[in-house]
């Protein structure tokens, strides 16, 4: 029997940001640090520098409790929007940002990215960037018409979002759902940016079972084309590393950005 789909209120009750770094970021064994974080750091450096993708706002969507993926675009962009479902999650980022002493370690995430810019940035002057560029840490929930009800966003540049939608979608016409919700969040002719894995069905957060839709390469795309974006660019790598499939079992990861028609 498949376990049951991760309810919303097991994700308010359980889901700890404490265990969410410590299982899958910190230095030393987390098992998204390495594999996962340079797949998405090194095709994000890309796109917000030679891909061209930059503006005045980017919407960051399902934070969790990190900021990894938020290192390269503030480079690009002039203001940032970051958000999750979670209070734990959205308090953890507001310790970072303040420079809580509790806050998470990100210094050897931020010194990768300074490495992949090449400029000899510090990674404290790369940190105060980013700390500088975040205006707002909104409250989120995907399954809403409007995420961010009852506040209503001015449509942004760019929407970015990592390892998220697969946490409140049970299916892919559910994905494709939040996927036509993001139109009235982006401008026309805006960026979405989806990075996220493939194949999984769970993942432990400490010692909590979460669900995951299991995304599947063959129906990505034409999730996207359905929901009225056109898509840029589609990248895909397998798992290489599998010694903790006890923990994740996911087999790949995806990269899509697409865009909103003009
Ligand atoms: C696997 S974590 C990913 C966290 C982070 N983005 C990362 O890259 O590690 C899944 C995230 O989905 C969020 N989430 C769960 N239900 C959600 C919902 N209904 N709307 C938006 N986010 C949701 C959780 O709070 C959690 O932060």
């Amino acid at each position: 029997m498949e376990p049951a789909f991760t309810s919303q209120q097991t994700y308010l009750d359980e889901f700890g940001a404490e265990d969410y770094y410590k299982t899958y970021y910190v230095s030393e064994g987390g098992i998204l640090h390495g594999e996962w974080t340079e797949f998405v750091l090194r095709n994000l450096h890309e796109t917000f520098t030679t891909g061209g993708v930059r503006g005045d706002t980017l919407l960051d969507f399902g934070a969790g409790p990190t900021i990894y993926h938020l290192l390269s675009a503030c480079e690009a962009f002039d203001k940032i929007i970051t958000s999750d479902f979670l209070e734990q999650n959205l308090d953890a980022l507001q310790k970072w940002l303040k420079k809580d002493p509790k806050a998470f370690d990100w210094t050897d995430i931020i010194k990768y990215v300074c490495e992949l810019e090449g400029n000899g940035e510090t990674c404290e002057k790369k940190a105060e960037t980013l700390r500088r560029k975040v205006k707002e840490v909104l409250k989120c929930d995907a399954l809403k018409r409007n995420p961010f009800d009852p506040i209503v966003l001015q449509p942004a540049d760019c929407l970015l979002t990592c390892l998220c939608l697969e946490a409140p979608c049970e299916d892919i016409k559910s994905f494709c759902n939040v996927l036509k919700n993001f139109k009235d969040l982006i401008k026309p002719g805006g960026h979405l940016l989806i990075l996220s894995v493939l194949d999984a069905t769970f993942y432990y957060v400490g010692k909590k079972y979460f669900s995951s839709m299991t995304t599947r390469k063959e129906e990505l795309e034409a999730a996207f084309k359905e929901a009225g974006y056109e898509i840029e660019k589609a990248v895909y790598a397998p798992r290489i590393d599998n010694s903790r499939l006890d923990l994740a079992d996911y087999k790949g990861y995806y990269y899509i950005h697409a865009r909103k028609p003009k």
